[in-house]
């Protein structure tokens, strides 16, 4: 696409156009502007956002917010896509690579209500706003008493949906309410421990090319290299469980010099059976040791009960 010189003459970034998919590429885009690159946007709308009726859990399938930016990739429309690295398959289609993980923004959910300060205020039967089964099966652990309702759409619609007063609380990201400068929002931050968070929850994943070597030479200035490895073990774990979200399934790790603690949980899909966690640690340095790291969480998660979904033996170009 671009003549002899190794500096891409000007990048194009394609991105969902939510709110907080763009303030996220326009993030990208002045951070490579400040290093001398000449960047573009391109907007785009995916199955992830026109499907706004239903759970996505009920949709099934896979990466239903990347594929058409994946297609403006292949098609030389694009350059590099940003994604919340939270909804980014554990498999990228055979061309495609994770070129960069940034820094993580906090990674923990928020309790966001008008009328209660916290999960512990919360009046008996509550109605809580979620249509994350990971939400859903924790929240339902912590309060087995509250009422959980679906709750769609990007973060703009799901608080005018609280403040129409459908819901007592809502449960979201809090790297997303953050990001979009809506931190006022936030009531309460769950303790990780109690709502463990999403595998990647709070960080941002640049997906290229494999071909575009210059590409991820622009890039690999942006990376952090111990976000890369803790989300890096995180999604080792979605990956061996066949994680979606059709599966509630947790995966948070932290790094204390080069020890990287994990831990994980599994529900089933009804909710009937309790809560799986498992925790690991182990010294972490590099990609092997972190999807090792992960891979073993996942063992252990399996060999207390959880039941992996059926994993695809071939990768879908
Ligand atoms: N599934 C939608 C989505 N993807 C990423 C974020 C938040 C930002 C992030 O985790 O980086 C959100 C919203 C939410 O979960 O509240």
């Amino acid at each position: 696409m671009n003549s002899a010189s190794s500096k891409p003459a000007s990048i194009v970034i394609a991105t969902r156009e939510s709110q907080l998919a763009m303030w996220q590429a326009e993030h990208v885009q002045a951070i490579l502007r400040s290093r001398g690159h000449e960047v573009e946007l391109l907007g785009m709308t995916t199955k992830g956002d026109q499907i706004l009726d239903r759970a996505l859990s009920k949709v099934g399938g896979k990466g239903l917010f990347v594929k058409e930016l994946e297609v403006a990739l292949e098609e030389g429309r694009a350059d590099m896509a940003v994604h919340s690295l939270k909804d980014v398959p554990m498999e990228l289609p055979e061309g495609f690579v994770l070129a960069c993980v940034m820094t993580r923004e906090d990674p923990r959910d928020a309790f966001v209500s008008n009328k209660y300060a916290s999960l512990d205020e919360l009046p008996q039967g509550a109605v809580v706003g979620t249509s994350s089964l990971r939400r859903q099966a924790l929240l339902q652990a912590l309060r087995p008493d509250l009422k959980i309702e679906p709750l769609r759409g990007n973060v703009n619609t799901r608080l005018r949906k609280l403040d129409e007063g459908q819901y007592d609380a809502i449960v979201l990201a809090a790297a997303g309410l953050m990001r979009l400068g809506m931190a006022d929002r936030i009531r309460m931050k769950f303790d990780p421990a109690q709502m463990l968070p999403a595998a990647g929850q709070g960080a941002l994943g640049i997906e290229v090319c494999t071909n575009r070597q210059d590409i991820m030479e622009a890039l690999a200035p942006l990376a952090d290299m111990p976000t890369w490895l803790t989300v890096t073990a995180e999604r080792a774990v979605s990956r061996c469980m066949g994680g979606s979200c059709s599966m509630p399934l947790a995966a948070f790790g932290r790094f204390e010099g080069n020890t990287l603690h994990m831990d994980a949980a599994w529900g089933d899909i009804e909710g009937q059976k309790p809560l799986v966690r498992v925790q690991a640690s182990a010294t972490v340095t590099d990609f092997a040791t972190a999807n090792a790291l992960g891979e073993s969480l996942a063992a252990q998660l399996q060999a207390a009960g959880a039941i992996p979904a059926k994993v695809s033996a071939t990768k879908q170009a």
